[in-house]
C-alpha cells in the first residue's frame, strides 16, 4: 500500500463557530425525514426499478410514515416522468405527503420537470449544481462567480415557473459536492439562492447540505453543518437538510452529528441504498433514536416485510449484519451471550417488563417484528447450556435441572461440531429424545408393582428386559423410586453413590404428561443423566432412572 502518497484531504475546515452543540448526547426529537430511495437509490441500481416496482416501493414508504418523498428525476427518462404522472393520475399522493423532484439547474431540464408536476398539489422542487473546487476546475471549468450564477439562475427559474403555474411548490437547493467545497463559498451560494427565493415562515426554503462524496470524519462534517446553520441568511425560514453518502462508512454518523450541529431534516434511504457505498440509512438512524427512547416518527415494526419488499424490487440484498434489519442481528450463537440473554429475559419478566435492559440485545426484537425463539438463540458448536436450555424450555416446556443442562449442552455442541452445522430447535429436541428420554438399551423397563408395608417401606417387583429376556427383580426401599433403584443396583451390576431427582408436568406439546429427570453419580464422580416421560409421574421417574443407568452403562 504505497500509493497513499497520491492522496490529500479534499475537504475544507470551516471558520471557527459556536461548538456548544458538541456537548449534546443525541438528537432528542425526530428530524423531518425525506426518502430519496426512488431517486438516489434508484439511479444507483444495476436495473432501475420499473414503474410498478416504484409504485410498490412508494406505497411502502407511505406506510412507514414518510411525509416527504423524492419520487424521481422526471427529466431523466420516460419511466421517471411517467411515474410522477401515474401518482397524479391515480390520485396516489395523500394530502399530508409532499413529493419531491430533482432537477439540474439547466433550463430545459427544469422546464421538463415542471411539465411532469402538473396537477401535483404539494411538491418540493429540488435544484442542484456542483460547487466543489474539483468540479469547478475539471467539470465546469468555471469561476466561483459563474458557478454561483448557475445556482441563482436555476433558483429564479423555479420561482418564475411556479408563479406561472399558479402553484404553491416549495423549493430546495443543494450545493452538490459540498464536501469538496470551501464552506464559506458554499454558504455564499446558498445565501444567494435564498435571496432569490426570499423564504418566509409560511413558505420555508430547504437548503440541503449533501455529503455527495464522504471525505472527512463525521465531526468535521458536523462542524461544517454548524457553520452553515449559524451563518445562513433567513435561518428561521430555512429548513436545513442533510444528505450524507457513505463512502467512509459514516453516513449514519454524519447524519446524527449533523442533527446535533443544527440540521432539521435528513435525506436518506432504506438500508442505505444509493450511489457507490450508498446513502445514509434512515432505518438505522431512526432505530438508533428509538433505542434511546426517542420516537422516530417512522414505523419499522414490520422489518421483515420491509426487507422482503426492498430485496425484491431493488434486487439488492440486506446484509445479515445490517443494523436492526439483518437476518443475524439478533442472533446469539455463543454460549456466554446466550446465557446472559436467557437470564436477562427472565430478569425482565420477573422485575420490570416495561423496560428493556437485556444484555447483548440493544432492542427488543419483537419491536421490529422478529421472534425470540426463531431469531435470538441459535445453536451451533459455540453454544452452551444456557442457550440450549432456553430453547428447550421456551419451545418445548422442558425444564431440565441446571447440571443436566450442562451435560445436554455439551452433547448438542458435539453434534453440531461433528456435523459442522447450525442445529434447528427440532433437531435439538430430537437429540434430547434420543439421548435421554426413556432409553431402552441395554435395559428396558417392562413393569413394576410396589406396595406399602405397615412400616412405610415399599416392596414388590420390577420386571426388566435384559439381553432379550424378561427378568423379575425383588425390590425394597424407602419409597418407590428407592425400591426400584436398590433392585436395579443389586441385579444389573451398576452402582452409584448419589441420585438427584426432579420432575414437572409438561405444559407445551405433550400436555398431560409428566417429565422426570434423574442424575446418578458413579464411584468415579461422573454423573449420568436420564429423563422419563409418561402420563404417570411414578412411571416417568422410574423410566428416568432406567435411562440414567443405561447411559451410565454406555459410558455417557
Ligand atoms: C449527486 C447526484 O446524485 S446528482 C443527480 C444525478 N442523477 C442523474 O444524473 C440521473 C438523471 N440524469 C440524466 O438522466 C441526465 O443526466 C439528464 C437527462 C438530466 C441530462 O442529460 P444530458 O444533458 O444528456 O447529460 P449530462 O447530465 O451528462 O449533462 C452534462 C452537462 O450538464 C451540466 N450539468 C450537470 N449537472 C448540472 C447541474 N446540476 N446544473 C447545471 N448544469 C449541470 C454539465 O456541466 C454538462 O455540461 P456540458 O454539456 O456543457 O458539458
Ligand atoms: C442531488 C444531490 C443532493 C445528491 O444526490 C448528492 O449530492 O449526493
Ligand atoms: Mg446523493
Amino acid at each position: 500500500m504505497k500509493n497513499y502518497t497520491k492522496y490529500r484531504k479534499g475537504y475544507y475546515m470551516p471558520p471557527v463557530c459556536d461548538m456548544s452543540w458538541a456537548q449534546k448526547e443525541y438528537p432528542d426529537k425526530a428530524p423531518t425525514w425525506c426518502s430519496v430511495d426512488l431517486r438516489d437509490g434508484n439511479q444507483s441500481l444495476i436495473i432501475p426499478m420499473s414503474l410498478d416496482e416504484k409504485i410498490e416501493f412508494y406505497k411502502m414508504l407511505i406506510k412507514v410514515g414518510f411525509k416527504e418523498i423524492e419520487v424521481g428525476f422526471p427529466a431523466a427518462s420516460d419511466t421517471e416522468y411517467e411515474f410522477l404522472r401515474r401518482l397524479v393520475d391515480e390520485n396516489l399522493i395523500p394530502d399530508d405527503v409532499t413529493v419531491q423532484v430533482l432537477t439540474q439547474a439547466r433550463e430545459h431540464i427544469i422546464k421538463k420537470t415542471f411539465e411532469a408536476l402538473k396537477g401535483v398539489k404539494n411538491a418540493i422542487v429540488h435544484v442542484y449544481n456542483s460547487t466543489s473546487f474539483a468540479q469547478r476546475q475539471q467539470v465546469f471549468r468555471m469561476s466561483k462567480e459563474e458557478i454561483k450564477q448557475i445556482a441563482v439562475d436555476g433558483a429564479k427559474l423555479l420561482k418564475k415557473l411556479t408563479e406561472e403555474a399558479g402553484a404553491d411548490y416549495r423549493f430546495e437547493y443543494s450545493p452538490e459536492s459540498f464536501t469538496g467545497t470551501e464552506p464559506e463559498y458554499a454558504l455564499e451560494v446558498c445565501n444567494a439562492v435564498l435571496d432569490v427565493w426570499q423564504p418566509t415562515a409560511e413558505k420555508k426554503a430547504i437548503i440541503n447540505i449533501p455529503v455527495t462524496v464522504e471525505m472527512s470524519m463525521p465531526h468535521v462534517y458536523a462542524m461544517q453543518v454548524a457553520y452553515i446553520s449559524q451563518n445562513l441568511k433567513y435561518r428561521d425560514n430555512v429548513v436545513l437538510s442533510l444528505h450524507p453518502h457513505n463512502d467512509r462508512g459514516c453516513g449514519v454518523a454524519d447524519s446524527e452529528m449533523g442533527l446535533l450541529a443544527g440540521a432539521d431534516r435528513i435525506e436518506g434511504t432504506l438500508f442505505g441504498n444509493g450511489e457507490r457505498t450508498g446513502n445514509a440509512d434512515i432505518v438505522t438512524i431512526g432505530m438508533n433514536m428509538f433505542a434511546l427512547g426517542v420516537d422516530p416518527q417512522l414505523d419499522f415494526s414490520n422489518m421483515p416485510e420491509l426487507v422482503e419488499m426492498y430485496e425484491r424490487v431493488t434486487r439488492m440484498h440486506v446484509h445479515e449484519r445490517q443494523p436492526y434489519a439483518g437476518a443475524l442481528v439478533f442472533a446469539a450463537f455463543s454460549g456466554s451471550h446466550q446465557d446472559a440473554i436467557a437470564k436477562g429475559m427472565k430478569w425482565r419478566e420477573e422485575t420490570d417488563p416495561g423496560r428493556w435492559t437485556v444484555p447483548y440485545l440493544p432492542i427488543d426484537p419483537e419491536d421490529v417484528g422478529r421472534q425470540y425463539d426463531a431469531d435470538v438463540i441459535r445453536i451451533n458448536s459455540q453454544s452452551g447450556k444456557g442457550g440450549v436450555g432456553f430453547i428447550m424450555e421456551q419451545k418445548y416446556g422442558i425444564a431440565m435441572p441446571k447440571n443436566m443442562r450442562e451435560d445436554f449442552g455439551y452433547c448438542v455442541k458435539g453434534v453440531s461440531d461433528h456435523k459442522h452445522k447450525e442445529l434447528m430447535p427440532d433437531e435439538i429436541y430430537q437429540i434430547f429424545q434420543q439421548e435421554y428420554v426413556n432409553a431402552e438399551e441395554p435395559y428396558k423397563l417392562v413393569d413394576f408393582a410396589l406396595r406399602k408395608e405397615q412400616n412405610g417401606i415399599r416392596s414388590g417387583e420390577v420386571i426388566m428386559m435384559v439381553d432379550g429376556q424378561e427378568k423379575t427383580f425383588k425390590a425394597k426401599g424407602n419409597g418407590r423410586l428407592d425400591a426400584v433403584s436398590n433392585a436395579l443396583q443389586e441385579n444389573l451390576g451398576v452402582s452409584y453413590k448419589d441420585l438427584v431427582y426432579s420432575e414437572h408436568a409438561l405444559e407445551i406439546g405433550q400436555a398431560s404428561r409428566a417429565m422426570a429427570y434423574i442424575g446418578i453419580t458413579g464411584e468415579d464422580g461422573r454423573t449420568s443423566w436420564g429423563a422419563g416421560m409418561d402420563t404417570d409421574i411414578i412411571t416417568a421417574s422410574i423410566l428416568a432412572l432406567v435411562s440414567a443407568i443405561n447411559r451410565m452403562k454406555n459410558g455417557k
